[in-house]
This record gives C-alpha cells, structure tokens and sequence, in this order.
C-alpha cells in the first residue's frame, strides 16, 4: 500500500479514489494562472532556461543586464566591504550567540570597519550621503545589530554634530566620532515620552555664574531610555533637554526656551567610569538587534560647559541672553527635529535591503522545493502554485518598486544637503517621514510571509527569517512610530491643498495634485470605468490616475470631514475622528509616489529588453495594489464589476509571467552567497549546504 503524504493528497498510486481525482483536477487547475494559453517555453512544468537569463511570454531576462541598471553607484564600496569581511570569518556574526557576546562582537566588527578597512563613515554622511546609506547596507548585510549600532554612533550621534552643532563642535568632535575614539549616543527618548518630543523633561539649566549648563532628571518619567550605545560603549551623549534660563520668564519666574541638544560626556576617557551625577542602566535583552547595547539614564546636577550647547538654531550668550535665526519655539523645535531625517532615510535604504534578502530566499527556495505533481509525472517546484506566486509575486515587484523609490529618496536627500533649499527640505522631510513608514511596514509583513511559505525549513534559524524579523521590526518604530510619521504626510497633505485653494504654488512631489483635483473630483467616467483591455490595464496612464484618483478622492474627503468635526470636537479630536481616514490618505499618496518613480525608472531603462521585463514587474505592481483596494474603487464606481474582474485575472496573469523570470529577477539583486547566507537561499546547492550545517 502507498504511503499518504503528510498533507493527505497522497502518492501518485492513490490517484483512484473520485475524491482524489477531483482534488488532483483541482490542483491542475491552480496551475493555470488563467485560461488563455500559457507562452511558448514558458509550461511552467518545464525549466525553461539557461542560468542567468530566461524567456518568458517574448520577454527575455538578463540578470545581468537587470543588475547593471539596478546597481547603485557605490557597488564597488559594497564589494569591498563584503570581501572585507569574507576574509575575517571571526567577525562573522554566528546564528546563536549571547547578549554580551553579540555586543562585544559588534564592537569589534564597528571597529574593523573603521580602523582596519579605512571606512570612514562620517565624513561620507557629510560629502557623499548616497555612499554613506551604501556603506549601511553593506554592513547590514552582515548583522543587522551592527548597521543600527553603526547608525547610533554615524547617523544620530555624529549626525546631530554635524546638523545641530556649528564649527566649533565639528572641529572638536568630527574626527574623532569619525575615526570611533568618541564613541556616542543620541539620548533623546525618555520612559514617558517617545513620540511626543516637545513632551520631554529632561532639563538643562543655565548657570550664568560658572557658565555651565545643569543637566537633570527631574522624575522617573524623564529617565532617558532605550538609548543606543549607552548601556556599554559610548562615551558622550547628544542629550535632547528643555533649555532654562532662570529668571527670565516674564514675571521674573525661569524661561523655558524649549527643546535643544547638548553635549554631555558620559565616560571617563581613560578609564571609561561612568562620571560622576551620572546613573546608567541596561536595558535589557531584546526581540532581537541584541548587538546594540540600549541603556537609561538618569542625571543628577551634571555640569557641562555652556559650549556643549548645539546651538545651530538657538544660543546662549555668556550673559546668559537667548539668541536665535528663528522666531519662535515651535519654529526651532522643527528645525531641529527636520535636519535628522538622515536617520529615516537610511532606515528607509536598509529595510529595502533587507526585504531584498528575504525575498530572494523565498524565491529561489520555492523554485527548488518541489511538493506534488500531475500523475506518473515528476513534482512540481512550489512556486509552480498559484497560491504561492501570489505569495510572492508581487512581493518580487513590490521590492523593485522600493528600490527605485530609495534611490529617489536619496537622490532628494543629496540635492538637500547640497543645496540647503528650504522647499528641497521640507519635501524630504514628508518623503522620508513616508516612504521610511510604508517601506519599513512593508518589509516587517513581507518577512513573515517570506517566512510562512518556505514551510518549516523557513523555520531554521540558520534560514534567517526569524532573526530578519525580530532584528527589523523596531524599524517600524524608532526613528519615528510609522503611524505617528504618516500623520505628518497627511498634515502636509492637507497643508498643500489648503495653499493650492488659496492659489498657492505645490511641492515638486505633490505637483500631481495640482493637475488632478480638478479632474479626479468629477464623477467618474461610466464609459472609461468599463474599459477592460489588457493594453489599458497594462497603460503606466491608467495605473497613475487610478493611484493618484484614490489620493485626491481621500484627500478631498478628509478636507470636508476635519472641517466638519472641527466644528464640534475642535482640531485635536476631529483629527482623532478621522485619523484611520488620514492614515489612508498618507499611504495611498505614498504609493502614488512609489508607482510615479517605477514608471519613470521603465521609462529611463536604455536598454529594451531589460525595459520590457520591468514594464512586466511595475505593472504587477500597479494592478495589484489597485486590485488590492478594489473596494475604493467599486465604491465610487471608478472601475465597473467587469473592469474589476478584469484586473484580478490579470494580476493572476502577470504573477505568472513574472514566476517565469523570478530567478533572472532574484539574481539581478547581485546579492552575493555571505550576505544571504540561508542555505536554502544559496544560489546552487541549496540542499547539500543545508544538510552540511546540521552536521552531514
Ligand atoms: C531597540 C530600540 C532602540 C532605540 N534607540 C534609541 C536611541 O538610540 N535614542 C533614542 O532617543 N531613542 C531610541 N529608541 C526609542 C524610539 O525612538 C522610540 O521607542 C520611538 O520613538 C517610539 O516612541 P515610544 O516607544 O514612546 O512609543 P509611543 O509614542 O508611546 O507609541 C506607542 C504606540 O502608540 C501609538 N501612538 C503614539 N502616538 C500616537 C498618535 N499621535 N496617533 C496615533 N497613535 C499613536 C504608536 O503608533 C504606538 O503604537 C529606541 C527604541 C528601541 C526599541
């Protein structure tokens, strides 16, 4: 008798039964993606390829020729640092390993870095940031834990020199946070208030007779938590305080000038003692990144010289006087708060990597995981399922769309610090605030799924997902909360189309609105709404509208709904009122970004065949988030039930013709064996390195 097969579909000899027979045609059926023929060498029952390029439905996929235009122009850093580390297999970060040990690891793998491969991280922040979010990626590829320790002492620590500082802080400090001598911390975050910043309570109080600020504590509340670096290796703080002046409030009482950032040396720097007033504690073992050493703080009177004031935005003179460019508290709190956007930028570039890694191991894993098959025929690979392609497809597509939306963002990014344009800032401000928010939320979902459809190997730490997940699903929140970041794109939102109803002129990347309003809040066109073909689903023209219809149709609506609420509930609780409302306006807008940036990366591609092959990917892209929001649409009858179904099938289509090219499409993320690094991910062999790293 034949042996039943976990799932109970059986063996080929069971084949017998009705029952079995119905389920063998339905399991049939699930390989048809749809009922028009499938392309000539494109049975999905057949290999079709040689290695490195495929054709699929006329299209041929060239990893290489992908990868040549996917490639960043800092390829060559990554290379060098990947064999950098390929050569130092005691920096290699094991799959188990305890706290303290990971925290000393990923001391020595920052150290190597810096003083062995001459990287020199800050003075890219400053001159060439697009390598500088490289340079990130790369060493995330390694260990995550290490990317975030890195961009503790780099991006915040280093960074808040360099933005909020002025010369005579960069010239004291630069070099040497550079070169790691001064290893930092960003304290900004307390136990009672994360997001709320202009809440914190941390003071820092003018001493006009020693010329000193005093930092406090005042409560528990205001114990500095969660702060990177702190617990074990930093020497400084960048501490976020409420600056005091006493006796200068109006009657007399102190003044509180608002929030600034100070200087505050934490260690000793000989004997690395933690100095007096002082009080540091762990925070403790983590869900994961347990590389990074997170630390509270409490300061009892701790004195600083009035020097360690980051004053770029506000200033202490000796005679204890406030000076500032800008006028109010409110003013300078978002000028400061807007020049760390770097962090979200590079939070943004290094979850798009990782989302790379993750789906590159469901990818080649489903391509070689074969589970059942037609009778008397071999096993079919899992991704042969429509199921799965629907799993992954667009999650394939989705992280092509992410990557030519970062390289947008660090291009914005660049122009910014080049320029210091005031409306080149404020769109990176809300671009940063979005794309770091719906990318980071993305990979956090993509991962599990990753995860889920690579059955119980996926399981194995040594196949990586668990430690991507647990590692990156604090991205979703530091550097800013992704829900609280997405209120600020809507803010914005909201602020721009009240200006354009006062004639206001928009920014570069809300520019759409300006032509849409007035086309996309007329009715919908009944004829259009019915239009089903595949060369105007297929049309960028379409797929842009219908994207950027959604945001005009939920913005219009959230304008008139606020305006309504406000009435009654006043600005706090209508915003409160609509917020789910809001939330969806911001990531529809977002998405409308990312799809305008995939269009006009097709559009760009020089060369034709590679061309065609991403027009294949944005347009899975485009028509399944559309179908995934089908309900919107159908609501306001922008698509008719036939057009809608159209669609679906479509989406089902395409995911097939992209399954066709996924290895090409895998391949052409260039990312080598070290960095992926799962076996069941490897790019040959997959079984036999999985078996060897359990002992065979
Ligand atoms: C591993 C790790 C490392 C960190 N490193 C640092 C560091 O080096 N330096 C530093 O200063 N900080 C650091 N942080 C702190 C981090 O920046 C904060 O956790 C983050 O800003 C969120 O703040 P919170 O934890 O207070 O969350 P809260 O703001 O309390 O949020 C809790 C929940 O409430 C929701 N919420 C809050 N406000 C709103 C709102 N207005 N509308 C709707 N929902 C809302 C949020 O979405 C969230 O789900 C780190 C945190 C972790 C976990």
């Amino acid at each position: 008798m034949a042996t039943m097969s976990r799932s109970g579909y059986g063996s080929d000899d069971e084949d017998s039964t009705p029952a079995m027979r119905r389920l063998r045609r339905l399991s049939l059926h699930l390989l048809q993606p749809s009922d028009r023929p499938a392309p000539e060498g494109a049975n999905s029952l057949v290999p079709a390829a040689c290695a490195g390029r495929r054709r699929a439905g006329g299209l041929d996929a060239d990893a290489a020729a992908l990868t040549a235009y996917l490639r960043g122009r800092h390829r060559a850093t990554q290379d060098r640092l990947y064999r950098f580390f390929v050569e130092r297999p005691e920096l290699h970060t094991p799959v188990e390993l305890p706290m303290a040990a990971h925290r000393e690891l990923c001391f020595r793998q920052m150290a190597a870095l810096v003083r062995e491969a001459g990287v020199r991280p800050l003075s890219l922040m400053a001159d060439d940031p697009d390598e500088y979010f490289a340079v990130m990626e790369a060493v995330g590829g390694l260990d995550i834990s290490l990317a975030v320790k890195f961009g503790v002492q780099y991006s915040l620590w280093g960074g808040s020199i360099i933005n909020l500082g002025t010369k005579k802080h960069r010239e004291k400090y630069f070099d040497k946070i550079d070169n790691l001598d001064y290893p930092g911390c960003f304290a900004m975050t307390e136990l009672h208030h994360g997001s709320n910043v202009q809440a914190l309570q941390t003071t820092a109080t003018f001493d006009s007779v020693t010329d000193e600020f005093i930092i406090d504590t005042p409560n528990d509340g205001a114990i500095k938590w969660w702060i990177g670096n702190s617990a074990l290796h930093g020497k400084f703080a960048t501490v976020f305080a409420r600056l005091i002046l006493p006796l200068q409030g109006k009657g007399g009482e102190p003044a509180d000038m608002g929030i600034h950032a100070f200087i505050v040396p934490i260690r000793d720097l000989e004997t690395h003692a933690v100095l007096p007033g002082i009080e540091i504690n762990d925070c403790g073992h983590k869900i994961g990144l347990n590389g990074v050493d997170n630390g509270a703080l409490r300061f009892r009177s701790v004195r600083i010289p009035r020097d360690n004031l980051l004053n770029r935005f506000g200033d202490v003179a000796r005679d204890g006087k406030y000076t500032s460019s800008l006028p109010t508290i409110n003013k300078r709190f978002a000028a400061t708060l807007g020049e760390l956007v770097g962090g979200r930028v590079s939070l943004a570039y290094s979850s798009v990597g990782i989302l790379k890694v993750a789906v590159t191991i469901a990818v080649r894993y489903a391509l070689l995981r074969q589970q059942f098959g037609p009778p008397k025929q071999p096993e079919i690979s899992v991704l042969d399922y429509q199921s799965h392609q629907h799993k992954l497809m667009p999650m394939l597509a989705s992280a092509y769309a992410l990557h030519f939306a970062r390289r947008y963002l660090v291009d914005k990014y660049s122009e910014m610090k080049k320029t210091n344009d005031e409306d080149i800032s404020a769109d990176v401000h809300v671009l940063s605030s979005g794309l770091k928010s719906y990318i980071t939320s993305y990979t956090a979902k993509s991962i599990s799924i990753c995860r889920e459809s690579c059955g119980g190997h996926g399981y194995a730490a040594v196949n990586r997902f668990g430690g991507l997940r647990n590692d990156h699903d604090i991205f979703q929140t530091f550097e800013g909360d992704n829900t609280v970041l997405l209120q600020q794109v809507a803010g914005d939102l909201l602020k721009q189309y009240q200006q354009k109803f006062k004639g206001g002129t928009l920014s570069v990347t809300w520019n759409y609105l300006r032509d849409s309003m007035s086309t996309y809040l007329s009715q919908p066109n009944p004829v259009t709404a019915r239009w089903e073909g595949e060369d105007h689903l297929r049309d960028p023209k379409f797929q842009l509208d219908a994207f950027r219809y959604r945001t005009s149709r939920l913005l219009h609506s959230v304008a008139a709904r606020l305006q309504k609420h406000m009435k009654t509930l006043g600005g706090f609780g209508a915003w409160n009122r609509c917020l789910n409302h809001l939330l969806t306006l911001a990531e529809s807008h977002v998405e409308a970004v990312i799809l305008a940036r995939f269009i006009e990366a097709v559009k760009s591609c020089p060369d034709a065949k590679t061309r065609e092959v991403l027009k294949l990917v944005c347009d899975l892209y485009a028509l399944d988030r559309i179908w995934k929001d089908i309900g919107t649409y159908r609501n306001v009858d922008y698509v008719a039930p036939n057009k809608a179904k159209a669609i679906h099938k479509l989406v089902d289509y395409l995911s097939y013709q992209v399954r066709l090219v996924a290895r090409e499409l895998v391949d052409a993320f260039d990312l080598p064996d070290e960095v992926i690094r799962a076996p069941i991910g490897m790019q040959s062999e997959a079984y036999a390195q999985y078996t060897q790293c359990v002992g065979f």
